[in-house]
């Protein structure tokens, strides 16, 4: 092995408050609204100083980001993720001298009006079950230079069909014993993640659009596999909202086995079934335009695996 005797220089570097839990409540109104987040923010920049020699001069601290994130909750408002996070971001680049760039995760927890004698509560809520919307705000450069994008989306949305699911046809080798099947469970806990081409969006509405197509699609699709069945559902997207560059998703095959009761004499047709949590087929796929605009920074995260 050869040895390196290369200078020793500092790579890429963000710094930010993650996860912070924002709660905001609208009570202008008897009729009380809750917006309930968690917001990440990472700054970028020439941030060499402070990691090579302590300087902290241009360093605006993660506590400040912290305290900007729940000001503004109120200052700004925060009615959807997106324009919140639009408004940190720009806030950082536009207004901190040293910063160049900000990226700001964040994902909202549903809550569900409490329902009483049949009446919504004003003020009372359940949290629902259902999946974390997310976004990812990015915003780079100052001035006219800066470049701005936006990716919606969400996490864990279980989804389960009871028919309609086949797969067969595929490839054998000597260790292969899965049985080809036509007719199956299939579900997933499914992760989308898309990509806006412009900031001019009715983020709710267009939130909506895009869950109602992908669970039109998975349900109404003959599926011969996930994979076909993501394609589609990532095509239907694309097709309903020109304005979406691509969509990535990943989803968990949560395999139901057909329970085994002719051990005992009973008859299974399709009816009882183990839900085995591990392992899981995982399948992930991206459906994009072949003319989108370039990504940029709009994936840019900052990974450590682990
Ligand atoms: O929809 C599926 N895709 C696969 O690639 C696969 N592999 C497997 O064992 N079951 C399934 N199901």
């Amino acid at each position: 092995m050869t040895d390196l005797t290369g200078k020793i220089v500092l790579g890429s570097n963000q710094y930010g408050k993650a996860e912070n839990r924002v709660v905001r409540i609208y009570r202008d109104s008897p009729r009380h609204e809750i917006h309930d987040i968690n917001v990440s923010s990472a700054l970028r920049g020439d941030f060499s100083p402070a990691h090579l020699v302590g300087d902290q001069s241009n360093v605006l601290p993660t506590d400040t980001q912290k305290q900007t994130a729940y000001a503004y909750a109120k200052t700004k408002g925060l009615l959807h993720l997106e324009s919140y996070g639009l408004d940190l971001a720009r806030h950082f680049v536009d207004d901190v001298e040293p910063v160049d760039g900000a990226r700001i995760e964040l994902e909202e927890y549903a809550w569900a009006r409490a329902v009483i004698d049949g009446v919504e509560h004003d003020h009372t809520w359940t949290r629902k079950g259902e999946e974390i919307r997310t976004s990812a705000v990015t915003v780079e450069g100052k001035g006219d230079a800066q470049q701005t994008w936006v990716i919606s989306g969400f996490k864990e949305m279980v989804i389960l069909k009871s028919t309609g699911s086949e797969f067969h046809g595929f490839l054998e080798d000597d260790l292969t014993v899965l049985e080809p099947t036509t007719d199956r469970v299939m579900a997933t806990s499914l992760t989308a993640q898309w990509r806006y081409t412009t900031t001019d969006v009715e983020w709710d509405a267009v939130y909506a659009g895009v869950k109602a197509a992908m669970i039109e699609r998975f349900a109404n699709l003959q599926s011969l596999a996930l994979q076909q069945t993501l394609y589609a559902m990532g095509e239907a997207v694309l097709e309903k909202y020109p304005f979406i560059a691509e969509i990535t998703m990943s989803a968990p095959n949560k395999h139901h086995f057909v329970y085994d009761l002719g051990r005992f004499g009973i008859e299974n047709n399709l009816e009882v079934f183990n839900a085995d949590d591990r392992p899981y087929g995982l399948i992930q796929a991206t459906v994009e335009r072949e003319d989108a605009p370039d990504a940029g920074s709009a994936w840019r995260t900052y990974s450590v695996v682990g």
